[in-house]
């Protein structure tokens, strides 16, 4: 884990705090870790509702956790993994610079680029007001894009890089959405973990 030469310059201009550490883990520990996660987790491709319709997502996922209560998200629900070693080492890393001790993961895969997420907030009421949201990349670098919720305005762009961080705060679930578009020249799989604390409702 690396600190020192990150940006500390929120990537939002109002409403909301995004802050992007590209060399959160070293070239040797991604590689590593990448390689772990893409052979040790269950990677499902999940089915998600989208009005009345059901639509396979885009993309594969896992949920990881410490609690056995399953998580709804997007109209799915889901049932916790236990932690394994990898994760709990990404966590504890993440945990140390967000300054919040996370109850839970959904790992996506995009397994090339024609793999996707659409315009999103995480704003579900278990993620409780003013969420953190940690999110870690390995594999290959695809973009990430934020933009005003309300007006759809003041698109921005981040290309997140094999182990970066990108930490979410405030009211950024409120009055920003995000996605991963399509970026179908890119041949090889991205993995991204989202750390996140639900709270029991
Ligand atoms: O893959 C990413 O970088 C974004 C994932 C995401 O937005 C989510 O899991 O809610
Ligand atoms: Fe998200």
């Amino acid at each position: 884990m690396e600190l020192f030469d990150y940006s500390h310059e929120n990537l939002l201009p109002h409403s909301g705090a995004v802050f992007y550490f590209p060399h959160f883990f070293s070239p040797k520990e991604s590689d590593s870790l990448f390689h772990t996660l893409q052979t040790e987790v269950p990677w499902q491709q999940e089915s998600i509702k989208i009005f009345g319709k059901i639509v396979p997502q885009p993309r594969l996922s896992a949920f990881y956790g410490d609690t056995d209560k399953p998580y709804t998200y997007s109209g799915l629900t889901l049932q916790a993994h236990a932690w394994s070693g990898a994760l709990l080492q990404i966590k504890t890393a993440v945990e140390k610079v967000s300054k919040v001790v996370f109850t839970s993961a959904l790992l996506n895969y995009y397994r090339d680029g024609n793999d996707s997420m659409g315009w999103h907030r995480d704003n579900e009421k278990e993620l409780g007001y003013q969420p953190t949201i940690a999110s870690v990349s390995f594999g290959a670098t695809r973009t990430f894009q934020l933009r005003e919720y309300s007006s759809k305005q003041n698109q921005r762009s981040i290309d997140l890089q094999h182990g970066s961080l990108l930490l979410m705060q405030g009211d950024t679930q409120h009055n920003w959405e995000h996605r991963v578009p399509k970026a179908t020249r890119i041949q090889s799989p991205r993995l991204n973990i989202t750390f996140r604390v639900i709270l029991p409702l």
